[in-house]
């Protein structure tokens, strides 16, 4: 997350962070959100065929052992059937990991609430992107000496991140001088002024408040710009929860 803060710990208990095995150690790779007792809801451009994963509940502070961690292993992984690595503009950017076994409910896990189908949000709704991503993106200035731009990663934070992303609506993230085409009506479009998603935050969650007081997850974090995480009138593209509901509800009801 790109000039965001550190969250107040615990403030997302379905935040999760989804670790992939490299020889004996695990490392974050990407976010998600646990959407039902043996759930977690990620994106598919996080799941690498052939790779180990595993789920921690409970984080905050990834260089401090808490007590309020829990990890578990997957069961099964279900890949959204459309989605495709090399056309991230079609969408269906989504992965749904079942658990060996439901993490215990407490203060820092919990179970997300899902928009209602269909559900689309007003322009400037105010939703806070969080995650374990990258502060900002190393872009190295382009000049004679060194010709070619290499955006290369930025620092990862300890603690969970947070920032405040108001919803850019369709009809101005499909622009030709924003997204464009590449903007899907399956997509949430937020953010701007600087502020944005950056690699690492991958899969997690967009936290909207609703009407009732409570926030519900409306997105599932997918792209930002290639060449710098917060470039303007390129805000952070979120799958849109609300136009899955029917293949969300499909694939957790067959367990
Ligand atoms: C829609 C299409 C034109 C398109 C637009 C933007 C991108 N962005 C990128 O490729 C940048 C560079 C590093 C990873 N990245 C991303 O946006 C990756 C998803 C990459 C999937 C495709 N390889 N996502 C993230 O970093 C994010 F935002 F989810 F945290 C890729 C494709």
């Amino acid at each position: 997350v790109v000039n965001g803060e550190d969250a107040r710990p615990h403030s997302w208990p379905w935040q999760i962070s989804l670790q992939v095995k490299h020889g004996s150690r695990f490392h974050h790779t990407c976010g998600g959100t646990l959407i039902g007792p043996r759930w977690v809801l990620t994106a598919g451009h996080c799941i690498w065929p052939g790779d180990v994963y595993r789920v921690v509940f409970g984080e905050h502070d990834m260089s401090v052992e808490e007590g309020t961690e829990q990890i578990r292993d997957i069961l099964r992984i279900v890949v959204h059937p459309l989605w495709d690595i090399d056309r991230v503009a079609d969408g269906n950017d989504l992965a749904l990991l079942k658990l060996d076994k439901s993490p215990i409910m407490n203060d820092s896990t919990g179970v997300a609430c899902l928009p209602e189908a269909g559900e689309i949000l007003a322009h400037g709704t105010p939703c806070y992107i969080s995650g374990w991503g990258n502060l900002y993106s190393n872009v190295t200035v382009s000049s004679s000496l060194s010709p070619l731009r290499v955006p290369a990663h930025g620092p990862m934070p300890d603690k969970l991140q947070q920032a405040l992303l108001p919803v850019v609506e369709h009809s101005v993230c499909s622009r030709s001088d924003w997204w464009g085409i590449n903007a899907k009506t399956t997509m949430v479009c937020a953010g701007g002024d600087d502020v944005s998603g950056c690699n690492g935050d991958s899969g997690g969650p967009l936290n909207c408040l609703g009407q009732d007081g409570r926030w519900y997850v409306h997105g599932v974090t997918s792209f930002v710009s290639s060449r710098v995480c917060n470039e303007v009138k390129k805000p952070t593209v979120f799958t849109r929860i609300s136009a899955f509901t029917e293949w969300l509800n499909e694939m957790s009801s067959y367990g």
